[in-house]
């Protein structure tokens, strides 16, 4: 028999059921829920008379309505997510990090941080960027309001075990290639549902040379190639990350987490359904110039010709891309003008996000035509940038210094864009309207979004 793949490992250490033709039960081990997947669920279980079955291993967050600006939500429909978030909390015995509190944030920022993902768990929660989790070496899966309604009710969760897939990374990037330009690369080269029904397992010198923060940024992005997983075997790293979280095991049990966390890897000869090679010797900074994250080209790059693409359907899927886009083939990517730059949300909203942004910005102006937001991606954040002087970097520069929430990664709240307002986006979704009705979002990393926010049109910091 052949070894184990590491998402295998951590599946069938969760097996609760197994039957023929049926879908696997597992055993949840943290479930994260926010305001606006869990109202039906709360209310299902309400209609059958059923409680929650583990309130204690259930982390509610407000994060998608909230505004940035202030405590009070004025759209009428969000504030009474929220207050349901808050009732359903207290009828449950459910912690709750409110809007404002000192732990709020964005769902996925704010459970890494408190040391409450950890290598080797199950991580459920209705929310398709739960992949971020995998960064620690858990499985973590987004799933539907039906299934949070499954969780909140037995702490298992019915699945179909995904077929697995290896990202191996190929040499060591140049120090202007960040964890999004690497992601981007990924679902470029295989298409934004190029991983439907896999899990993703990242490997190679560039995935291990990365941070927690960057780890998560590839692994939010997961769910962008059509993967509900994306994992990174545990190391030094993840366990340096973990060692000072309030969530972490301590004494002893430190000691024998870290052994067993230490053999959650793939087995040398394990072996995977796919295998992807990405060299990135030659990498360069990436953006996207269209309406999926696989429209995905390098900063240097020109604006592709849909006639250029074989496949009918990406033709045709190209054309329509940018007639929204409101761009022209063969335009230079960095001849593009920007207006609005967003830094935040749980792809790249950490501090590590923050101090690569204002290594850009310090001692330089935005560019007068341009709005930047930066939105720390948890409160947390916000006070440990402040600690480090990076609000006023941002400040100074003419940046806006927010409270933490989703913001602009999403119109669900009163950070949207105004009509067609073309945005550089550190984000993960470039849908249409996904930033406001006529939005028109390129995603980038931190880096490249503040040099564009200096430059007014997009840019890395080398050209600044
Ligand atoms: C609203 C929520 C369910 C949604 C998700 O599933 O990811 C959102 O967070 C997003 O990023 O699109
Ligand atoms: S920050 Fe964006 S991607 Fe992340 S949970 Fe919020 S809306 Fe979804």
């Amino acid at each position: 028999m052949s070894g184990r793949t590491l998402v295998e490992k951590v599946w069938d250490d969760h097996l609760v059921h197994r039957a023929d033709g049926e879908p696997d039960l597992l055993y949840v081990d943290l479930h994260l829920v926010h305001e606006a997947s869990s109202p039906q669920a709360f209310d299902g279980l309400r209609q059958t008379g059923r409680r929650v079955r583990r309130p204690d291993l259930t982390l509610a967050v407000e994060d998608h309505n909230v505004p940035t600006d202030s405590l009070l939500i004025s759209d009428p429909m969000g504030r009474a997510q929220v207050e349901q978030l808050a009732a359903n909390c207290a009828e449950h015995g459910i912690e709750h990090l409110r809007h404002g509190t000192a732990h709020q944030g964005v769902v996925h920022v704010v459970a890494p941080e408190l040391g409450l993902v950890q290598p080797g768990m199950t991580v459920i929660c209705g929310d398709s960027h739960t992949s971020t989790h995998g960064a620690f070496g858990a499985l973590a899966f987004g799933v539907g309001t039906s299934d949070v309604e499954h969780v909140l009710a037995t702490q298992t969760l019915p699945m179909r075990r995904p077929r697995t897939m290896a990202v191996d990374f190929v040499g060591r990037p140049s120090a202007d290639v960040t964890a999004k330009d690497l992601i981007l690369a990924v679902i470029a080269r295989i298409g934004a549902n190029g991983a439907h029904g896999h899990a993703l397992e990242y490997r190679g010198e560039a995935v291990t040379a990365l941070t927690m923060a960057g780890r998560m940024t590839m692994c939010n992005m997961s769910v962008e190639a059509g993967a509900r997983v994306g994992v990174i075997a545990p190391d030094e790293t993840t366990f340096a990350y973990l060692a000072d979280r309030p969530a972490r095991p301590t004494g002893a049990a430190w000691d024998d987490a870290v052994a067993w966390w230490r053999t959650l890897r793939s087995d040398p000869d394990a072996v995977f359904d796919r295998t992807v090679d990405i060299d990135v010797t030659a990498l360069t900074p990436f953006v996207s110039w269209g309406t999926n994250p696989g429209q995905s080209v390098p900063l240097g790059a020109a604006v592709p010709d849909p006639a250029s693409f074989t496949d009918p359907g990406q033709r045709s899927a190209a054309e329509r891309a940018l007639d929204y886009m409101g761009l022209v083939p063969h335009t230079p990517m960095r001849d593009i003008g920007i207006d609005t730059v967003f830094l935040g949300s749980c792809t790249n909203g950490r501090l590590d996000d923050l101090r690569a942004a204002a290594e850009v910005l310090r001692d330089r102006r935005v560019d007068s035509r341009v709005r930047m937001l930066v939105v720390p991606g948890s409160m947390d954040v916000r006070r440990r940038a402040e600690a480090e002087g990076l609000h006023e970097v941002f400040q100074s520069a003419g940046a806006e210094w927010r409270l933490s929430g989703c913001s602009m990664c999403m119109g669900m709240n009163a950070d949207r864009a105004q009509g067609s307002q073309r945005i550089a986006s550190t984000s993960n979704r470039n849908y249409e309207g996904r930033q406001g009705d006529r939005a028109r979002t390129h995603l980038v990393s931190p880096a490249v979004a503040a040099a564009t926010a200096v430059a007014g049109r997009l840019a890395a910091p080398s050209e600044l």
